[in-house]
C-alpha cells in the first residue's frame, strides 16, 4: 500500500497525545487473503485508566473552550479527513475489505459528522424559562457531562468513531475511542490527523485491549460519565449490565438490526430490485441497516426472484483493490463459519438457493452473493441479523400481514419500503416497528438525520441534533434576588 502521507498508518494506541505500546501484541489481518497488516498494542487495565486519566485532565480545560475554537479545531480535523481521503480508504478497504469506492464513500460519510456537529454545536444553546418566581430570571446552559468512552465495530471503522466522536468532542467532552481490533489502522489514522489539527492532548484517546476488560474498566471508571456503543445486540447487552452494575452514567447504544424490505403490488418492480440489491450487498452484507427478509408481495414474487437472482450473479466479488469490484470477503473466519452454517440450515428447511450458496472460488473469507427464495420464520437467515452477502426472500399476500411478519423480530432498527400509493407507503412507514423507515431508497443516512433503532435495536440517536444527547447535561438556574420589582403576588 502507498500512502501520500505515509505517517497515518499507526501502530500505536494513542493517549494523551502520545503514541504508546502495550505489553502484548495482536496481529491484524486482511480479510482477502488472510495476510498480516501489522501488530497492534493489546494495553492493560492500568493503561486504560491512564488514558481515562488524560482525557478527565483535558476536560478541566476543553469544556471551557469557546464555542467557535472547539468549532474551528474540529472543522481543520474535517479538512484534514477530507485532504487524506485517499490514504484512508486504502487502510481502510485494506483491514475492513469494503471495495475501495465503498471506503472512499464512507471516508466522506465520516467526516461529514465532523462537519455536521462543529457547525451544529454552535446553534446548541439552553433557553429562559418564564418565571413562576417573583423577582428570579430562570433559564438552563448545556454542559459536558465529562469523559466518554466510545466503543465501536469493525464494520464502518471510521464513520462509526467520528458519529459519536464529533457530537461529544464539539459540546466539550473528551475521549477514550475502543476501536474493534480487527479495523484499528483507521481509528489510529483519525488519531494521527485529530494531532495534526491540533487537538489539545488527551482529547480523543485511542486505546485497544481485550475487549471485556477494556469495556469493563472504562464502564466502571466513575470519571467516565457517557459510554456509547456501536456493535451486536449481545455485546450491547454487556455493556448494558455492566453501566447498570458500575453506577449511574449515560449510556447510548446502535446495536444490530433484521431490515425488513417490503415489495408491495403496487411497486415499481425493476425499481425494487435495484434498491434491493444496494440494501443488501454493501459492505457484503455487513451492515447494520441491510436488508436482511426482503418480503415480496405474492403476484410479483416468482418475477422479483429471477430478475433479482439474476442481478446477484452479475455481482463481481474480489478483494477491495480489485478493479469494479462490488463484494469484498468476509470479516473473519467466523463470520464466513456462520454464514456456511446459515445457507446449510436454510437449505435443510427446505429454502430454494437460485444463485451463490457456497464459498466463493477466490476461497479464504469470500462467500459467493446468495439468493435464498422461499425463507420463512424458523430458518436462521430470516430469524438472526444475516450478516453476510446472502440475501433471504419470501412471499405475503396482505398489507397486514406483511406489518406482521416485518414486525415479528426483537430488532427495530432499519425498514425498507418500495410501494407507489401514497397510503400504502404512510401506512408502513407508520405501523411499521423501525426506528428508520427508508422509501423506495437505500441511501437514507447522513449526519443531519437521528439515526438509531427501537427495541433490541438500541438506545438513543446518532447524529443529527438528537446526537448530541449522550453528551450533554441540561443545567437549569435560578438568579433570585435580582433587584427587579417585586409583586409579592405569593406564589407555590
Ligand atoms: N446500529 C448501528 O448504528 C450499528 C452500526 C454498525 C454496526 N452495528 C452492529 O454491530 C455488529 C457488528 O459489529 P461487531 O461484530 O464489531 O460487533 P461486536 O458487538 O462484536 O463488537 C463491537 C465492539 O465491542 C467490542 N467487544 C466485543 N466483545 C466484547 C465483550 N465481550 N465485551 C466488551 N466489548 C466487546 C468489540 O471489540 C468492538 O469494539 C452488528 O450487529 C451490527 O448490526 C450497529
Ligand atoms: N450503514 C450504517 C452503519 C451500520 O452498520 C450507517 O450508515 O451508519
Amino acid at each position: 500500500m502507498t500512502l501520500e502521507h505515509p505517517i497515518l498508518f499507526k501502530s500505536l494506541c494513542h493517549v494523551d497525545g502520545r503514541w504508546v505500546h502495550g505489553g502484548a501484541t495482536i496481529a491484524v489481518q486482511n480479510p482477502a487473503d488472510q495476510s498480516v497488516i501489522g501488530h497492534v498494542p493489546m494495553l492493560d487495565a492500568t493503561q486504560i485508566e491512564a488514558a481515562v486519566d488524560a482525557a478527565e485532565r483535558a476536560f478541566g480545560a476543553w469544556r471551557w473552550v469557546p464555542q467557535e475554537q472547539r468549532s474551528a479545531l474540529l472543522l481543520r480535523w474535517h479538512a484534514l479527513i477530507l485532504r487524506h481521503q485517499h490514504d484512508l480508504a486504502h487502510i481502510l478497504a485494506l483491514e475492513q475489505g469494503k471495495p475501495l469506492a465503498e471506503a472512499r464513500s464512507e471516508i466522506v460519510y465520516a467526516a461529514s459528522f465532523v462537519e455536521w456537529f462543529a457547525n451544529e454545536a454552535r446553534r446548541l444553546t439552553g433557553r429562559t424559562i418564564p418565571t413562576h418566581i417573583d423577582g428570579a430570571q430562570l433559564g438552563t446552559v448545556l454542559e459536558p457531562v465529562g469523559v466518554a468512552a466510545l466503543i465501536t465495530p469493525w464494520n464502518f471503522p471510521v464513520a462509526m468513531i467520528t458519529r459519536k466522536a464529533a457530537a461529544a468532542i464539539a459540546v466539550g467532552c473528551t475521549t477514550v475511542v475502543k476501536p474493534a481490533q480487527e479495523t484499528p489502522f483507521s481509528a489510529f489514522a483519525l488519531a494521527q490527523l485529530a494531532k495534526e489539527a491540533g487537538f489539545p492532548a488527551g482529547v480523543f484517546n485511542v486505546v485497544l485491549g481485550e475487549p471485556q476488560m477494556t469495556m469493563e474498566t472504562l464502564v466502571r471508571d466513575t470519571r467516565v460519565r457517557a459510554v456509547s456503543f456501536t456493535g451486536s445486540t449481545r455485546v450491547g447487552g454487556l455493556v448494558a449490565r455492566a453501566v447498570a452494575a458500575s453506577g449511574i452514567k449515560k449510556l447510548a447504544l446502535e446495536l444490530g438490526g433484521n431490515a425488513p424490505f417490503i415489495v408491495t403490488e403496487d411497486a415499481d418492480l425493476d425499481a425494487a430490485v435495484g434498491i434491493a440489491l444496494g440494501a443488501k450487498f454493501q459492505t457484503s452484507g455487513q451492515d447494520c441497516c441491510a436488508a436482511n427478509r426482503i418480503l415480496v408481495a405474492a403476484p410479483l414474487y416468482e418475477r422479483f426472484v429471477a430478475q433479482y437472482s439474476q442481478a446477484v450473479g452479475r455481482l463481481k466479488v474480489g478483494s477491495a483493490f480489485a478493479a469494479q469490484v462490488e463484494v469484498g470477503p468476509l470479516i473473519h473466519q467466523a463470520a464466513f463459519d456462520a454464514t456456511v452454517a446459515r445457507v446449510e440450515d436454510a437449505r435443510a428447511k427446505g429454502a430454494r438457493i437460485t444463485v451463490g450458496g457456497r464459498p466463493h472460488a477466490l476461497g479464504g473469507w469470500f462467500f459467493e452473493p446468495t439468493v435464498v427464495a422461499d425463507a420463512r420464520p424458523g430458518m436462521r437467515i430470516y430469524d438472526e441479523e444475516n450478516f453476510a452477502p446472502i440475501a433471504a426472500i419470501s412471499s405475503f399476500a396482505t398489507i397486514d400481514e406483511v406489518v406482521a411478519l416485518a414486525n415479528d423480530t426483537e430488532y427495530g432498527l432499519a425498514a425498507y419500503v418500495c410501494a407507489q400509493r401514497i397510503d400504502t407507503i404512510f401506512q408502513l412507514v407508520r405501523r411499521l416497528d423501525f426506528a428508520m423507515v427508508s422509501v423506495n431508497g437505500v441511501k437514507f443516512t447522513g449526519a443531519a438525520i437521528p439515526f438509531g433503532g427501537m427495541k433490541a435495536s438500541g438506545l438513543g440517536r446518532e447524529g443529527g441534533a438528537e446526537g448530541f444527547a449522550p453528551f450533554v447535561e441540561t443545567k437549569y438556574f435560578c438568579l433570585g434576588n435580582l433587584g427587579l420589582p417585586l409583586t409579592n403576588v405569593a406564589t407555590c
